[in-house]
């Protein structure tokens, strides 16, 4: 079930690859700014921003992400160049430095027309998804010295940045997530001092992701199989592999953690500590923690998971050990590296295979029209690129045709 290794000596018709992601501060002077960058508009109470500049004062005012990127874009320019693809990679952030709009004026600069974004979010949804293809057209206008984002902000930069399909059930990031959960409940075992097979039988595996409101939720199941599914989804297939190994099914829920924004509006449940709480009380003393929302260890998994639900765990009596994401895991890399290649022979006009894994199916090359607004069916009208309801300048394709 691994990836097949695909060949190419190119990304013909992409010029660069685009690592795009959220972005961290790198120093205390830096961390509200860049919060009151991820939060502008969105209602974030103030307490709230001052908690979570205490999670970031704790690692000494540095995000972790950043370097988790730097270690991300070096292993896949190697497995790039293991299979003798020399197109250039960039990295451009939507809340911090190195932002996008410079990634994209410097790819400009030396000549690039066509960039294949590769998002670090492995799921849909308005966080992991629209916003950073409006984040993306925004950028774009910039590069072109516009004020306004022009309903054609490709045209206007003379640079058309697609983004690569969602792949949290590409096979290359559940087998990465999955060798990470085996690794933990090994650890688990010998930590115990028990076989793993019992300790898979009787410590649940909980995954966990980030929360997000109800309402992004719903707007991210509006057209495609949501948010929540596509967790769901992956963890069955993340589950079944670990199985597979220790020969024991583990039992397994989602759970989620960083929740934000007013007590009033409904966020998904249930949090990663109440779950522990819940588990304590039915006599679990074990469990093991995999961060699948997560492609890397970031502050969301260093404080939420690391700090916090480990300090719960404790209180509780639970042994727990938190599983490895799929960060620069070989599977994960190789699998990164397949579906750029996937994705530009598709637009060679090839018929390559789109792999993947689970119930779901491969997500469009292209958003679907009305894909992962914020809230369901409330469409602001906010410029997005790589959509099937982008306004983009190759209104020769029938896809493009058909979006108008
Ligand atoms: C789904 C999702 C992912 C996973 C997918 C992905 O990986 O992209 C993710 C990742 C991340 N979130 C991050 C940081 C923050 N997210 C915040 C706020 C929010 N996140 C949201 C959702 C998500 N966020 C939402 C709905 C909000 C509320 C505001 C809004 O509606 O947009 C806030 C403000 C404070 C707060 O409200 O907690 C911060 C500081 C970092 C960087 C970490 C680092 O520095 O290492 C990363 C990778
Ligand atoms: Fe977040």
């Amino acid at each position: 079930m691994s990836a097949p290794t695909l060949t190419a000596s190119s990304l013909t018709p992409y010029d660069a690859v685009l690592l795009l992601s959220f972005g961290g501060p790198e120093q205390p002077e830096d961390v509200l700014p860049f919060m009151r960058n991820v939060t502008r508009g969105k209602g974030i109470p103030e307490e709230r921003l001052v908690e979570v500049s205490q999670h970031y004062a704790l690692f000494g005012g540095r995000s972790p992400i950043n370097d988790q990127n730097r270690a991300l874009l070096a292993a896949l320019r190697a497995e790039l160049d293991a299979r003798g693809v020399d197109t250039p990679l960039a990295w451009g952030n939507r809340n911090w430095e190195p932002y996008t709009d410079g990634a994209l004026a410097d790819l400009r600069e030396r000549g690039a027309q066509r960039v294949l974004a590769l998002v670090t979010s492995a799921y849909g949804s308005y966080s992991g998804c629209r916003q950073y293809r409006e984040h993306v057209a925004a950028a774009l206008a910039g590069v072109a010295g516009e004020a306004e984002t022009p309903a054609d902000p490709e045209a206007a930069a003379g640079v058309r940045v697609d983004k690569l399909r969602h792949y949290f059930n590409h096979p290359g990031f559940v087998r990465a997530n999955a060798d990470a959960v085996v690794e933990a409940f090994t650890d688990l075992a010998a930590r115990t001092g028990r076989p793993v097979a019992d300790v898979v039988a009787d410590a649940p595996l909980l995954f966990v992701t980030h929360s997000i409101p109800l309402a992004m939720e719903a707007g991210s199941a509006a057209a495609r199989p949501g948010y929540v599914a596509q967790h769901e989804d992956a963890c069955t297939q993340v589950a079944a592999l670990v199985a597979a190994d220790l020969g024991v099914a583990p039992s397994w829920t989602l759970a989620f953690c960083s929740r934000s924004g007013p007590p009033s509006q409904p966020w998904l449940e249930p949090d990663v500590n109440d779950v522990l709480a819940e588990r304590a009380q039915d006599g679990v003393t074990a469990v093991v923690m995999s961060p699948i929302g997560f492609v890397s260890d970031h502050m969301e998994v260093a404080y939420d998971l690391d700090t916090e639900a480990m300090a719960t765990a404790a209180d509780l009596g639970i042994t727990a050990v938190r599983a490895g994401s799929a960060s620069t895991r070989a599977p994960f890399v190789a699998g990164l590296v397949d579906l750029l290649l996937e994705r530009a022979a598709a637009e060679r006009g090839e018929e390559p295979a789109r792999t993947t894994v689970g119930g779901l199916g491969a997500w469009p090359d292209r958003c679907a029209v009305g894909c992962c607004f914020q809230r369901a069916g409330v469409d602001t009208g906010t410029p997005a690129v790589a959509g099937q309801d982008s306004r983009t300048h190759d209104e020769t394709t029938s896809e493009g045709a058909a979006a108008r």
